[in-house]
């Protein structure tokens, strides 16, 4: 098992990097940045205060492929869509943890999984896996007189919302009541709204400070209200879940697989 890092020298790629130097140098396999990087060259040992390593932040994630048998991505989403038609080129599974994904740049992962293992998760967290799990039997349970709100708050640095989290848990409420998210969410209230849309299901989103990442979703009846809630207290977190969905990835065959599959949820 050798694990390239794609999208190395973002807030993700870094503390991953910085987990694998601690505990699994001898995984490491490459990484990169983005084709004009700032740190293109910089060893990256040094870049995440360790010793160096005698790797260098790569350029080009074709060459981080080609020494890698999986590889993680926390990247962009252009840059995703990207890395995912070239690991399915170069035979090289894949783990995708970057979010706000438009609909082609979700079918080149998806097209990908046809050729490699391929695990797809907006969360990386165990706890988030099960929050996933328990909103689907939450919505199904206490069914359409439960309003279904997702609050989501994320450091002041996130580009994309809602979270992908924030969507995932969406899609489990939605499921739980046997219907798309597409033909249910809300995620912009301003002015005069009118009263709420019966059975539809609402985000909010909150930016600020270094919030790693925290999630609710909350049923509204009339009479109660149950919360599930997760928060991450670190980014460390993440890296772990990486970690861990890299080497259950590493042998499986071609698929599309999650994070619940990695826990065994599925
Ligand atoms: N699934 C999960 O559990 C988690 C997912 N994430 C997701 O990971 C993603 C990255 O987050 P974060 O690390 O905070 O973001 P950063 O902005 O800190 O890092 C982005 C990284 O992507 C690289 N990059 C940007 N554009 C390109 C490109 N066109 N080609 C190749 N590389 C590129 C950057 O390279 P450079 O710096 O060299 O320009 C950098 O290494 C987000 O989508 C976030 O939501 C984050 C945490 C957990
Ligand atoms: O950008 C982040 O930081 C995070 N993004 C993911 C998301 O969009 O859900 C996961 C985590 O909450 C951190």
């Amino acid at each position: 098992m050798s694990i390239g890092i794609l999208g190395c020298t973002g807030r993700m790629g870094q503390m991953i990097l910085t987990h694998l130097v601690q505990h699994h140098r001898s995984l490491i396999a490459g990484g990169s940045g983005s084709p004009n990087s700032t740190l293109a060259g910089q060893d990256l040992g040094r870049l995440v205060g360790a010793d160096p390593l005698g790797l260098t932040v790569d350029t080009d994630p074709a060459r981080v492929m080609a020494r890698a048998s999986v590889v993680i991505d926390c990247s962009s989403p252009a840059a995703t869509a990207h890395h995912a038609a070239l690991a399915a080129r170069h035979g090289t599974a894949l783990v995708v943890a970057t979010t706000g994904l438009n609909a082609q740049q979700q079918q080149a992962v998806f097209d990908a999984a046809r050729s490699v293992p391929v695990i797809y998760t907006p969360n990386l967290s165990p706890g988030v896996s099960v929050l996933i799990a328990l909103t689907r039997q939450v919505a199904a349970t206490l069914g359409p007189d439960y309003d279904i709100e997702i609050v989501e708050m994320h450091h002041r640095h996130k580009v994309d919302a809602p979270s992908g989290t924030a969507l995932g848990l969406g899609e489990a409420a939605a499921a739980g009541r046997g219907q798309p998210l597409d033909a249910l969410k809300e995620t912009v209230r301003d002015g005069h709204t009118g009263a709420r849309n019966s059975g539809t299901i609402g985000f909010a989103t909150l930016r600020g400070g270094d919030v790693a990442g925290d999630h609710s979703v909350i049923f509204a009846s009339d009479g109660e209200r149950l919360e599930l809630s997760h928060k991450a207290s670190s980014r460390a977190l993440f890296a772990h879940g990486a970690i861990r969905a890299a080497h259950w990835c590493g042998d499986r065959p071609p698929g599309l697989y999650s994070m619940l599959d990695v826990l065994g949820l599925t």
